[in-house]
């Protein structure tokens, strides 16, 4: 039985995921998605006033797509579209899950590795972050929840552009990159946005990609190679809109090496690393090269959920190297890189 694949949509309180998933459930796209909608809170007042024995509700829209408000578990509200779907009752090739704006994703993602039974109907897709042009520079000051969501997203979202100055889309771009600079950023005006940059993400797929945005980079380089004093004559000024004043809790950094790394030593390594900092290691990946192997190894997680696969053959003549990116809370960097250094042939 194929797995049905699940987004999750997180964003904070009012950056618009609610107008997103209104768009997907309503506008013709030919995908039939079950949409979870969280009814976090709001449960007593609408038990009443629909007075319903039932703690789940299920709406088919007529564009084929479900709506489903769940006003309890998560896994139960799961289980129990999988089991309708098996039993023909329901019809849905895609799960989009809307996590209320203060949760922290990193729990709802671990649910689909960590529980069996959502394991065996669901993969996880990718997360999804919706954040609100104006207002997410505060959010990202005052809550760590924000920054997390943006931290362990696939995907981001902008969205209200419409209300800000394009230097402010750019100080809150580069700012979200500094702490994910894995993931994408697409605008969205008023939800507008097609549907296949929603589904089919595939970012837990362990492909041998790792996609880190090239302005983090060099701006990377830039800090490692250049311990510039005052009068060094590089640009700063080019560089100085970039660096952000902030020093969000939540960052990235990457590893890279061009030298192969011994299996065992790095196995125990990353296995000591997981038990220190899986909690606070919101996503990794990495696409390295092992002595002595023709293929490509991929590692990604989340927290202490780690899972490794083979990937394609170095190509002949492709220069051959690892590159890991780390993104989590306060993660000592050097720890990190040193260890792996270690672990290098
Ligand atoms: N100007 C502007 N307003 C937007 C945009 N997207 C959403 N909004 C508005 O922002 C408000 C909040 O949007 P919602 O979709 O309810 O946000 P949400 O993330 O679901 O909010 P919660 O579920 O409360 O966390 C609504 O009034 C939307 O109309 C946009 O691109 N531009």
């Amino acid at each position: 039985m194929t797995l049905v694949p699940a987004t999750i949509l997180t964003g904070f309180l009012g950056a618009g995921k609610t107008t997103l998933l209104n768009r997907i459930l309503r506008e013709p796209h030919g995908h039939r998605i079950a949409v979870i909608e969280n009814e976090f809170g709001e449960e007593n007042i609408d038990n009443e006033i629909l007075v319903q024995d039932s703690n789940e509700q299920i709406v088919e829209m007529s564009n084929g797509c479900i709506c489903c408000t769940v006003r309890g578990d998560l896994i139960l509200a799961l289980g129990t579209l999988a089991q309708k779907r098996n039993a023909g009752e329901l019809d849905f090739d895609h799960v989009v899950i809307e996590t209320t704006g203060l949760a922290n994703p990193g729990p709802v993602a671990q649910t689909f590795f960590m529980d069996d039974e959502v394991a065996s109907h669901y993969m996880l897709d990718a997360v999804i972050t919706v954040v609100d042009a104006k207002h997410a520079m505060q959010q990202l000051d005052e809550h760590e929840e924000a920054q997390r969501q943006v931290g362990f997203a696939d995907r981001l979202l902008l969205s209200k552009t419409d209300l800000v100055s394009a230097d402010d889309v750019d100080a809150l771009t580069s700012r979200i990159k500094r702490i994910n600079p894995r993931a994408p950023i697409r605008k969205v005006d008023f939800g507008q946005m097609p549907v296949n940059e929603v589904l089919d993400l595939r970012g837990f797929n362990l492909n041998d990609k790792v996609e880190i945005d090239p302005d983090f980079l060099a701006e990377e380089e830039h800090e490692h190679h250049h311990e510039c004093g005052e009068h060094c004559g590089h640009d700063h000024h080019h560089h100085g809109h970039r660096h952000s004043n902030h020093t969000d809790e939540i960052a990235a950094f990457v590893f890279r090496s061009d030298r192969p790394f011994n299996t065992a030593r790095l196995d125990e390594f990353l296995g000591s690393l997981v038990q220190v900092f899986g909690p606070r290691m919101l996503r990794y990946k990495g696409v390295l090269w092992m002595e002595g192997a023709d293929r490509k190894v991929v590692f990604q997680g989340v927290h202490q959920s780690m899972g490794t696969d083979i990937g394609a053959k170095w190509t002949e003549g492709e220069a051959r190297g690892s590159k890991m990116v780390f993104i989590g809370k306060n993660l000592p960097k050097e720890t990190f890189i040193s260890g792996l250094e270690q672990c290098l042939v």
